[in-house]
């Protein structure tokens, strides 16, 4: 008997590798969109949940935005059935708009919705359908920004009980995958739409691997590898340096001469260190203000105090950086 085709056998391969870390009779999510890297992950998981003794399941996310989202929704909660994948759960999205684009504010509400629905169904992983193709392109989309190598570095296969794996997979796989099911997934109208900077990363990712060689996504790829293990090293490096910063004149804040004498590749990641556990939000705390904070130490001029996310007011003191909550900065 001919064994599956290749591109569905390499899909179920990959859901494979990660199931083996799963504690029998668990529950095991697929977040799918019903778009064809979702789709072919289903099936993946469809096919070897069984064979590994866990359960699996499939979440889907109407986000409300298109005219067509809950038709959209029931289709691939009714494929994921078909599949034999149960529970399957269509949950709809709380889109809120703060300002960071509809794209990102849609990611959001996705997650939050996803999480809810997986601590319902006691999931201990939750399969999402990014590829090589979409680590690449978020590459792009960071060099595009002037992004350091914790952004470039892009998505991690795992993050707590989200895991990726088609992360070293083409996107050509899954397609291929769901041409051999037989199944024709849905074809999103946003990723046609070229107000979406990741739709036009997308098509300029195409050109490159025109012009430069087919690889040139995969390469992408592999240097955000590197780069993760660059910045998870430097990361670990300034949880230390964090550690050893003495306090201030009088105990008060984190020793100035002690935090500028660090590497800025040091310094810059301690920042953030000190921001949150001031209490700010890391998500919200942007490179722009990293720079700002670094400014008290590299160009001060008597600016300040400066602010951060999460309602926190950072000052340079006379030996010292202070971080306090904004109210009691601006009484004093
Ligand atoms: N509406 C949704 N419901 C559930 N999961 C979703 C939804 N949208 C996206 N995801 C998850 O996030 C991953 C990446 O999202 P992205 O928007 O890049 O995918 P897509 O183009 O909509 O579809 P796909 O990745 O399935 O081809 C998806 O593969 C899927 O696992």
């Amino acid at each position: 008997m001919p064994g599956p085709d290749p591109a569905v056998a390499a899909t179920r391969l990959a859901v494979r590798e990660h199931l083996s870390d799963v504690p029998e009779g668990c529950v095991v999510l697929v977040a799918c969109s019903g778009g064809p890297d979702s789709v072919a992950l289903a099936a993946a998981l469809a096919f070897e949940a069984p064979r590994a003794g866990v359960r699996g399941g499939a979440v889907v996310v109407d986000h409300g935005l298109q005219e067509r989202s809950a038709e959209v929704a029931d289709d691939a909660a009714a494929l994921c059935r078909e599949l034999g994948l149960d529970p399957v759960e269509v949950v709809r999205a709380d889109v809120r708009t703060s300002g960071a684009g509809l794209e990102a504010d849609a990611r959001s509400a996705r997650y939050v919705a996803i999480e809810a629905a997986a601590d319902r169904a006691g999931a201990a992983m939750v399969l999402i359908g990014h590829t090589r193709d979409d680590q690449a392109e978020q590459v792009l989309l960071g060099l595009s920004r002037g992004s350091g190598a914790r952004s470039l570095s892009g998505m991690p296969v795992r993050r707590d009980r989200f895991v990726r794996p088609l992360l070293a997979l083409p996107r050509a796989t899954t397609l291929a995958a769901c041409a051999a099911y037989g199944i024709e997934p849905w074809s999103d109208p946003h990723n046609t739409d070229d107000s979406f900077r990741r739709v036009r990363a997308r098509r300029l990712l195409a050109t490159l691997e025109s012009d430069l060689g087919p690889g040139f996504g995969a390469a992408l790829a592999r240097s955000a590898d590197l780069l993760r293990e660059d910045a998870d090293y430097l990361e670990s490096l300034a949880i230390k340096a964090r550690a050893e910063l003495p306090t201030g004149p009088g105990g008060n804040g984190v020793d100035l001469d002690a935090l500028s004498g660090l590497p800025r590749a040091i310094r810059t990641r301690v920042w953030r260190l000190l921001a949150a556990e001031a209490g700010a939000p890391l998500a919200d705390v942007s490179a722009a203000h990293v720079e700002s904070l670094d400014a008290l130490l590299t160009s001060w001029h008597g600016q300040g105090p400066l602010h951060v996310p999460g309602g926190i007011a950072v000052s340079r003191t006379a030996g010292a950086i202070v971080f306090s909550p904004l109210r009691e900065s601006a009484i004093a």
